[in-house]
C-alpha cells in the first residue's frame, strides 16, 4: 500500500509504502528509507554485543568530495579480511554514515591487501552458535546490505583475490561488479553445511536467474573472473596491470556523470521498480520527477544548446 502522508511543501514529499517511509526531497531527491528495515525488525540488542565482542580488523569508510564516491574498505589482513562482530556493526554504522550524504553519487566495495573477503569470521560460529545468535547475525547483515543495496547512490564491488561464503554475498549487494582476472567468487556456504544468510542467495537469483543461482550455490562452483562476466556476475574485467581501486573509481565515474539530485534520483526509481510493483513504482518515478522539473540542473542544462 503506497500512501502519501503529505506533501510538506513543494519540495519535499513524505511517503510511505508497506511500512518503508522515505522522504522524497529536492535537495537530495531523497532522505531514504526508514532504518526500521522491511524485515522483521526484532530486538537482538544484546545479542549484536554479544557478537560484537569478536573483535579484529577493520570497516574503513572515505567520502571524496571531488568525485562523490565513498569507498568502503573491508581490512582484517590477518584473517584474508574475514568479517568478525564488529566488522559487522561498524559495516552497518558506515551505511548509516552513507544514508547522511547527500551529495554521494557512488559508493565502491573493496577489500585490504588484494583480496576481498573470505566470509563470516569463523571465531563467531565456534563462539556464538546457537540459533537466537545465528538469527541475531542475519538479521544485521540481511538489513545492512539491504540498506547497503537501496542507497541512492550508484554502487559497485571491486574484486581481487578471493571472494568466499559471506564475502560472495557481500558483492551482490553492490549494483555492480568488477572483478580482478586471477580472482574468484565461490559461495561455499554448502561446504560448511550451512547456507547463504546474508542475503546473497536471494540477491544471486535477482543478478544470474534461479537455475544458474541453484548451481552456483548447491554446486559451491569456483567461479573464475571470465566465469563471473559469462554468468552475469561481474560487468568487466580488470587487467593485472591496473591499480583495482583506480579501475574501479575510472569505471563507476563513467557511470555517474550527471548531477547529484539525477544521479541519485536515477537510482531510487530503479530500487522502487524491483522492490515493488509497477504501479507503485510508476507512481514513485512521478513523484521523484517532480523534484528535478524546474530544478537548478535542468534550468541550467536550457542556457546552453546541448546535442547528444
Ligand atoms: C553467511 C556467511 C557464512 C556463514 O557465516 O555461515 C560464511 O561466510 S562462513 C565462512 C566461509 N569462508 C571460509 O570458509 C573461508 C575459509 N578460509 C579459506 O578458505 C582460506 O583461508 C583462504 C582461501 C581464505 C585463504 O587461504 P590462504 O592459504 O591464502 O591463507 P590461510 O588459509 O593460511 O589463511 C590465513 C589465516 O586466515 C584465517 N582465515 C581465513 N579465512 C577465515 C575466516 N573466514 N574466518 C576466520 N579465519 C579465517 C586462516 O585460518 C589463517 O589463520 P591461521 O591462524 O593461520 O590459521
Amino acid at each position: 500500500m503506497w500512501r502519501f502522508m503529505s506533501i510538506q511543501n513543494r519540495n519535499e514529499l513524505l511517503c510511505t509504502v508497506n511500512r518503508i517511509s522515505c522522504v522524497i526531497n529536492r535537495k537530495g531527491c531523497y532522505r531514504h528509507l526508514s532504518r526500521t528495515s522491511v524485515l522483521s525488525v526484532t530486538d537482538n540488542t544484546s545479542i549484536i554485543q554479544q557478537l560484537q565482542k569478536v573483535e579484529g580488523g577493520k570497516i574503513k569508510l572515505e567520502k571524496f568530495d571531488d568525485s562523490k564516491i565513498a569507498v568502503l574498505t573491508i581490512d582484517n589482513e590477518r584473517i584474508r579480511n574475514a568479517l568478525s562482530g564488529s566488522m559487522m556493526v561498524q559495516l552497518r554504522d558506515a551505511i548509516n554514515q552513507l544514508e547522511e550524504w547527500k551529495e554521494g553519487k557512488g559508493v565502491i566495495l573493496i577489500g585490504a591487501s588484494s583480496t576481498f573477503c573470505s566470509g563470516a569470521d569463523l571465531n563467531l560460529a565456534k563462539q556464538f552458535n546457537s540459533p537466537e545468535h545465528g538469527e541475531a547475525m542475519c538479521e544485521l547483515m540481511q538489513t545492512t546490505l539491504t540498506r547497503l543495496k537501496r542507497l541512492p547512490m550508484i554502487s559497485l564491488a571491486v574484486i581481487e583475490g578471493k571472494a568466499l561464503g559471506g564475502g560472495a554475498e557481500l558483492t551482490t549487494a553492490c549494483d555492480f561488479r568488477l572483478i580482478s582476472k586471477n580472482a574468484e567468487i565461490r559461495f561455499v556456504h554448502v561446504k560448511r553445511g550451512v547456507t547463504p544468510g546474508w542475503g546473497g542467495g536471494s540477491r544471486l537469483v535477482n543478478i544470474v536467474g534461479r537455475r544458474m543461482a541453484l548451481r552456483l550455490l548447491a554446486g559451491s562452483i569456483k567461479i573464475t573472473a571470465k566465469d563471473a562476466l559469462q554468468y552475469g556476475l561481474a560487468d568487466d574485467i580488470i587487467s593485472s596491470d591496473q591499480v583495482t581501486l583506480h579501475a574501479g573509481m575510472n569505471w563507476l565515474k563513467k557511470i555517474i556523470d550527471g548531477p547529484v539530485n539525477s544521479i541519485r534520483g536515477i537510482k531510487q526509481i530503479v530500487t522502487y521498480a524491483d522492490d515493488l510493483g509497477t504501479d507503485q513504482a510508476l507512481q514513485f518515478e512521478r513523484s521523484v520527477f517532480t523534484t528535478v522539473w524546474g530544478a537548478p540542473a535542468l534550468m541550467e542544462s536550457l542556457e546552453t544548446k546541448k546535442k547528444y
